[in-house]
């Protein structure tokens, strides 16, 4: 197979040229290298905000990177179900998912939020390719529980990743793509599970062997002591983050664990960014000490 870091860097678009001189040695640095970027469904609040995001990835796809977008939509997916009078209930942090919300989630994710991101990247050419966990095998899951209390809560058609076939993804990239890709996943006897999307970015960015991991949110960053403080962690270790987990409410947690998980596997670098910023994946990307949060792996902090 075609090693990734082949594929030919086309054309800068003018952003590019806006960056500082260190974030361009930044974008030099990581042509050829697989950035997964987690666009969550609380940052897509505005047109303005998906276009500049789209634009991002474009602009680091022309750069030579190859970025790999594993979108959320938990809040769209609870407006549909909130019209449809189907209750919305989360077990930390997870949706619990009866048949008949898997069938909206599915809906949700890969008929709109998906098809969304895919139009406004292709309206800068024909990057974007949209795909679901589920396609070509690309993510197996088997059904897990929400653990709350130390105690686990059956929360239905709710899966954890254990395997990703990463060819389709790779041969996306080898071809100048940008996979787009919903996180939901077949289970090994065919059964369709529901993911949360950062968990299934962290799988996905752990396959792929990538360089950063970056999950676009509606918050700074990692906040300290949350809802008493608004005090961003601007940086730490895995081992410091393994120790917070216990703490850590709501959306936060799937997210920290994703970046845990994520950089023990050997993924680089994993960033919590303000997705509420334009321009947050581009700058979040090539900034050196990037904005938000930053967890690194442990033996990096033994030597650096
Ligand atoms: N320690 C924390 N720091 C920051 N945000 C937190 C923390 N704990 C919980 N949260 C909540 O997590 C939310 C982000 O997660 P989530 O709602 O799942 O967003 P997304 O759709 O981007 O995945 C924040 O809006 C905030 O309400
Ligand atoms: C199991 C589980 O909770 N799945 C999520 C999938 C979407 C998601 O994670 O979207 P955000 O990143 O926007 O929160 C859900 O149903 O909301």
């Amino acid at each position: 197979m075609k090693p990734l870091g082949t594929v030919k860097p086309t054309s800068h678009v003018a952003v590019v040229g806006d960056l500082f001189p260190v974030e361009q040695l930044e974008l030099e640095r990581l042509r050829g290298k697989v950035v997964v970027i987690k666009f969550g469904g609380h940052a897509m609040v505005s047109q303005e905000l998906k276009q500049s995001f789209a634009r991002d990835v474009v602009t680091l796809r022309r750069a030579g990177l190859l970025p790999v977008v594993v979108h959320g939509g938990g809040p769209q997916i609870s407006a549909m179900l909130e019209r449809l009078d189907l209750a919305v209930h989360f077990e930390a942090g997870l949706r619990v998912t009866t048949p008949e919300v898997m069938d909206v989630v599915r809906m949700v994710l890969t008929g709109r939020v998906q098809r969304e991101l895919v139009g406004l990247i292709n309206a800068h050419g024909p990057f974007a390719v949209g795909m679901s966990g589920e396609d070509a095998h690309t993510m197996t899951a088997v059904r897990r529980a929400a653990w709350v209390n130390g105690e686990p809560v059956d929360i239905g058609l709710v899966g954890e990743v254990v395997d990703v076939n990463a060819e389709t993804v790779r041969a996306l990239l080898e071809q100048d793509r940008v996979p787009v890709i919903s996180p939901v996943a077949r289970g090994t006897g065919g059964e369709v599970y529901n993911i949360n999307a950062d968990l299934a970015a962290a799988a996905m960015a752990v396959a792929l062997d990538a360089e950063k991991l970056v999950m676009l949110t509606d918050v700074e960053g990692l906040y300290a002591n949350w809802p008493h403080s608004t005090e961003v962690i601007r940086r730490a270790t895995a081992e410091e983050i393994e120790k917070l987990l216990p703490e850590l409410a709501s959306g936060m947690l799937p997210k920290m664990e994703g970046c845990l998980r994520a950089v023990r596997a050997g993924v680089r670098s994993a960033h919590i960014l303000d997705g509420r910023v334009p321009n947050s994946a581009l700058r979040g990307i090539v900034s050196g000490d990037a904005p938000g949060t930053t967890v690194i792996p442990d033996q990096e902090a033994r030597v650096g």
